[in-house]
């Protein structure tokens, strides 16, 4: 796949603050990739570096091979929300592709389209201000693809939305994906990135813990545990083999399990004497792989930037 972007040991300080340290990674085009991390990880100032809004003190950015930003095929929702609050809805679609030198035909025909396909249809005549704050969050994020761009950056898209709101950003994202489109997309809810996104990058305290392959990150990272209900004693299942730590809510336990442990096997290897009333055994979701990440657990650890 072509590559559209390309990070290459990003590093950016305030003061004596490392924001972002030796930030490494790219985005093709026709994926979706994740750039995930706890509050305060560096992630909007690695997308503020991307889109020019600042400059990094090491390291480049380029796009298709080219350091220059190629502006009018950048697509841009920052986690600011805001537009001009007293222009009308079309008029404001209209002056942004303006700004990316799009053709004003085209312009007018897919923000109709659009506005039709979020629900908005009918509106393109209301002001900024008459909307509410979800109905403000479609129409900016038309007004970042309205041009048709090649590379889509999204800070925190679905943070505001209702559920509904939610799954029609989701199928907008992916069929823009499926067009070609590269996509980077920030975002604080594990569930969707999971189901979403094809790679992810995530960082902590400026730094790249994880970057992969999405199946691949889970693989690697997400062991299995197994879930318990019944009346049993903390004591016998913290005996039992594999076993690295145990949360226990009366009488649910939930048993995190070692990694490279055959389920199967281990499952075959409970001992009778187990009271059971319920039985279930997953891998960790990405929800909790961030937030042993994010805690400074075993996975994080593991990797070693924590100490660095
Ligand atoms: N303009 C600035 N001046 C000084 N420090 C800043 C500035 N912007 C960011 N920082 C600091 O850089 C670090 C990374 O912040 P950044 O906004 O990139 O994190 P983030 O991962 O986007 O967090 P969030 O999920 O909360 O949006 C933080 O410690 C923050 O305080």
């Amino acid at each position: 796949m072509e590559t559209m972007l390309t990070v290459d040991k990003l590093s950016k300080s305030f003061k004596d603050k490392k924001a972002a340290r030796d930030v490494s990674f790219e985005v093709r085009k026709g994926e979706i990739m994740a750039i995930l991390g706890p509050n305060g990880a560096g992630k909007s100032t690695t997308i503020r570096n991307i889109m020019g809004i600042m400059y990094p003190d090491e390291g480049t950015i380029s796009f298709s091979g080219h350091e220059e930003i190629p502006r009018h095929k950048i697509g841009y929702l920052p986690e600011e929300r805001g537009l001009y609050k007293n222009v009308k809805v079309m008029d404001i679609l209209l002056y942004l592709a303006e700004l990316k030198d799009y053709p004003l035909g085209k312009a007018k025909e897919r923000a109709l389209s659009y506005l039709k396909r979020f629900d908005l249809e009918g509106l393109e005549n209301s002001s900024v201000e008459e909307l509410s704050k979800g109905m403000g969050q479609k129409v900016q994020f038309i007004s970042s693809i309205i041009h048709e761009p090649e590379l889509l950056i999204l800070d925190e898209p679905f943070s505001g939305l209702d559920p509904v709101s939610q799954e029609l950003f989701k199928n907008e994202i992916r069929s823009l994906a499926e067009n070609g489109t590269a996509i980077l997309l920030s975002s604080h809810q594990m569930n969707l990135v999971e189901e979403m996104c094809d790679r992810l990058f995530m960082m902590h305290n400026g730094e790249r813990i994880i970057y992969g392959d999405m199946d691949d990150v889970k693989e690697k990272y997400a062991n299995f545990k197994c879930t318990i209900h019944g009346k049993n004693d903390i004591s016998d299942l913290e005996g039992l083999p594999d076993v690295e730590r145990i949360e226990q809510d009366e009488d649910t336990f939930v048993l995190y399990l070692s990694k490279d442990v055959q389920a199967v096997k281990w499952l075959k290897n409970l001992p009778d004497s187990l009271s059971v009333q319920e039985l279930s055994i997953d891998r960790i979701s990405l929800h909790e792989i961030f937030i042993d990440i994010a805690t400074e657990g075993t996975i994080a650890q593991k990797e070693g930037v924590l100490d660095a």
